[in-house]
């Protein structure tokens, strides 16, 4: 039978799914066409040059023996690469990119990527005096990668973050776009790559900048009529990032010097790297000519971490901030707090302070009391029936003995507790609780809520019912 590219590439791919872990496969191979097959050598098509650096760096050799087993020990790699961020056309061009040298899968002779030749463009904008200025980076050392937890939701855009940080302009992500929804991190990778380049090439000149600041300058600079010396000074830079961009949305001019700005770096092997909260085909009001530009490198997003993530990003910040937390309670932020890492962190914070400032516990009810200051209207709407249903089931007794009259000490915890939970996970007032837990008044509600928030503090086997409790009704 002949070999065609794409059944060669499918055995490839099959040998390589057994070895990787499936996020992996997804990312990084499913992506892949075959294009051709010249006797030994198999061409694939890749999206960018990105992940031909990628490839190269991380799967090399599992490529090499999947396309061994397939076509011997002269099998040829052959990347097509889809090239977008050229100046002369709009068309996404190809460049083809040999395997590299580094391994044995033997290749051609390398050709240079178009956009990684050298550009010696001089700067005809510099002031004498002004270059050897020092300029502030900005930047907060606090956010790097260190401290960044990594996981299957931003692990393309930490790579690439840090792939920036290694070679700041020399890589084909420029310029690199993290975008993503609110408190994922995006401010904390735009400074982690400021910080480790500056860590790394501590003469290049960083600067971090968000865009209310830098649209601020730029007015300012308008009204003191040096607009010319606001773009001379962004155009010293080595490394622009620009936070949040999507500000710029409808504000023309600095729309305007920063697309002068921009291509200037750009041209000039300067790192830009920008974040919004917007991928470039979403964000409005904001001209064409630089949203195309914004996409001339890679945009990378950061989305909602998954369960896994964000129990390390919890554990991480415990283990750093030296706080030892039941795992159960970790759990629980984890499990109700899912789209937004600065709440995850908040709600760790406000249970530390009120540990340290107010002498409380660790507890799933201090958790659960938290949690719901961040996550309003999330709360799993509960009634007071199915409340006095898992009450009752929960100390072994039937609905009818919970709410009788009698005065046996468990069977009037288990009601206070259940009029407690009633106030707490309800909207119903205190009235209605009382009526539909027995027909009590209001009064013996509110007496149950205090006593049950007493108990909670003292007694120990009593705070374990309602940890239990909120367990069983919150998941
Ligand atoms: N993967 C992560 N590991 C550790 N901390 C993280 C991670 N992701 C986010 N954080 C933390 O979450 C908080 C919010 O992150 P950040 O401010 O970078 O979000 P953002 O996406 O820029 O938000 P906004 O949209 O509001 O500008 C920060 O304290 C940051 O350190």
């Amino acid at each position: 039978m002949t070999k065609t590219a794409d059944s060669v590439w499918n055995e490839c791919l099959s040998f390589i799914k057994d070895n990787i872990k499936p996020q992996a496969y997804k990312t990084w191979f499913e992506p892949i066409k075959p294009i051709k097959i010249a006797g030994e050598a198999l061409t694939i098509q890749v999206p960018s040059k990105f992940f031909y650096e990628w490839l190269e760096e991380h799967y090399i050799k599992l490529l090499r023996v999947a396309l061994m087993k397939q076509l011997g020990n002269d099998a040829k790699l052959i990347y097509d690469v889809r090239m977008e961020n050229t100046y002369s056309s709009n068309r996404p061009q190809t460049v083809k990119i040999p395997s590299s040298n580094r391994n044995p899968l033997k290749s051609q002779n390398v050709t240079v990527p178009l956009e990684t030749k050298n550009r010696e463009l001089r700067n005809p904008f510099v002031i004498p005096g002004l270059q050897k200025v020092k300029i502030e980076s900005q930047l907060n050392p606090n956010y790097n990668f260190n401290n960044f937890v990594e996981g299957d939701s931003n692990r393309l855009a930490r790579s690439a973050g840090m792939a920036v940080a290694n070679k700041p302009g020399g890589t084909s992500f420029n310029p690199l776009l993290i975008y993503g929804g609110v408190g994922l991190g995006k401010t904390h990778i735009a400074h982690a790559i400021g910080v480790e380049i500056k860590d790394k090439y501590p003469d290049k000149t960083v600067l971090y900048i968000s865009s209310e600041k830098f649209t601020q300058q730029f007015i300012d600079s308008v009204k003191s009529n040096t607009r010319n010396d606001f773009i001379h000074f962004y155009q010293m830079i080595d490394v622009l990032i620009i936070d949040d961009v999507q500000f710029l949305s409808g504000k023309t001019g600095t729309q305007d010097v920063f697309f002068h700005i921009f291509n200037h770096l750009h041209q000039n092997g300067k790192q830009v790297i920008l974040t919004s909260d917007k991928a470039p085909v979403d964000m409005q009001d904001i001209e064409q000519r630089l949203l195309s530009r914004f996409k001339w490198g890679l945009s990378a997003e950061l989305q909602a971490p998954d369960y896994e993530t964000r129990i390390s990003i919890l554990q991480n910040k415990l283990f750093r901030d030296g706080v030892e937390m039941p795992e159960e309670i970790v759990d629980y932020i984890a499990k109700n707090i899912k789209s937004n890492v600065r709440e995850l962190e908040g709600v760790l914070i406000s249970m530390i302070a009120q540990s340290s400032f107010n002498r409380r516990e660790y507890t799933l009810e201090l958790a659960r009391q938290i949690v719901d200051k961040f996550v309003k209207n999330t709360k799993k709407e509960v009634s007071i029936d199915y409340i006095q249903k898992v009450v009752s089931k929960y100390f072994d007794m039937d609905v009818a003995t919970l709410q009788s009259k009698t005065r046996k000490r468990h069977i009037v915890q288990a009601r206070q507790l259940a009029m407690y939970f009633a106030k707490r996970m309800t909207k119903s007032s205190l009235a209605s609780i009382g009526s539909q837990i027995g027909h009590r008044d209001h009064a013996t509600v509110l007496h149950a809520c205090k006593t049950v928030d007493n108990l909670t503090e003292t007694d120990k086997l009593f705070r374990k019912y309602v940890d239990d409790l909120t367990k069983k009704l919150t998941f």
